[in-house]
């Protein structure tokens, strides 16, 4: 496998050919997950719930995913390396600029951020700059609190409706990559339609362009609760090699998700 780009990324999504992620915290799982071929490892703020044991994201800090970013970049010798912006490091354009540095300096390839129409002029400055962007809309977790709980959303129309057009906005102003978080598999569907840059989907159906798991859930070991739209994969293989592997080709065939890891 060669190096993953962006452009490798864009060309799957013209091919029809599925991308498979994964977050990633360390070397050693970040070399495991890249020689299965993994094509994209994310460094999540879900470390505050998977390695710190916390209740949310929104206690982890840009310093925090720096030095896991460090980590995975280590073992990573083929993957895109994506790192998420942590909650409150992004408010406004300098801050951004000044913490999206921090991480690429790190061994990030592009960045990721929660949110819709606000950000577009702070993608755009990014993009100026160098620094590839990765949207999340749908589930965004930062904002548990303002949702009321981890809850699926855009299930009525005009939020759904509202979620096309901040998802076409936020490739307009330079995003070169979409997660979508638990939205109805029609949604995503209709998103990953209405824009030319890839889709991954975490609990959004198969019907976008990726797919990304917590590593954690795919080993059936996270602390707490389990998502509905994860999949034990040591349950199915007994070892972790195979579990990856047996990921990725489930990915690519479409058959993870299936309907009952999916929402409606
Ligand atoms: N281990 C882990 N896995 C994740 O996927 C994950 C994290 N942590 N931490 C950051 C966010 C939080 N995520 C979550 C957490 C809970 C639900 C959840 O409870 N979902 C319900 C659906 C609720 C509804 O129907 O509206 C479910 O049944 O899965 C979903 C995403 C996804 N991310
Ligand atoms: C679940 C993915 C998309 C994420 O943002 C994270 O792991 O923090
Ligand atoms: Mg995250």
């Amino acid at each position: 496998m060669a190096k993953i780009t962006t452009s490798t990324l864009l060309k799957m999504k013209q091919n029809g050919e599925k991308i498979a992620a994964l977050t990633a915290y360390d070397a050693s799982f970040a070399q495991l997950f890249d020689a299965q071929g993994v094509h994209v490892l994310l460094i999540g703020d879900s470390m505050g719930m998977v390695l710190h044991g916390a209740d949310s994201t929104l206690s982890v800090t840009n310093e925090q995913i720096a030095y896991h970013t460090r980590c995975v970049r280590a073992g990573a010798d083929n993957a895109l390396v994506i790192a998420d912006m942590p909650f409150m490091t992004y408010y406004n354009a300098e801050k951004t600029l000044e913490n999206a540095h921090e991480l690429m300096a790190a061994g990030a390839n592009m960045i990721k951020m929660e949110g819709g129409d606000w950000l577009y002029d702070t993608i755009k400055k990014l993009t100026q700059n160098g620094i590839p962007v990765c949207g999340h809309l749908g589930l965004t977790p930062q904002s548990v609190n303002v949702f009321g709980g981890f809850k699926v959303q855009g299930r009525d129309n005009d939020k759904a409706q509202q979620m096309i057009e901040h998802a076409k906005g936020l490739e307009a102003a330079g995003a070169q990559l979409l997660v979508l978080e638990c939205v109805p598999t029609d949604l995503a569907k209709a998103i990953t339609d209405a824009i030319s840059i890839p889709t991954i989907g975490i609990g959004a159906g198969n019907v976008t362009d990726g797919q990304i798991l917590v590593m954690h859930d795919m080993f059936g070991i996270s602390s707490g609760y389990i998502p509905k739209f994860s999949k034990n994969y040591i349950a199915l293989t007994g070892n972790m090699r195979e579990a990856v592997d047996l990921y990725v080709s489930e990915v690519q065939s479409g058959e993870f998700p299936d309907e009952s890891r999916s929402f409606n």
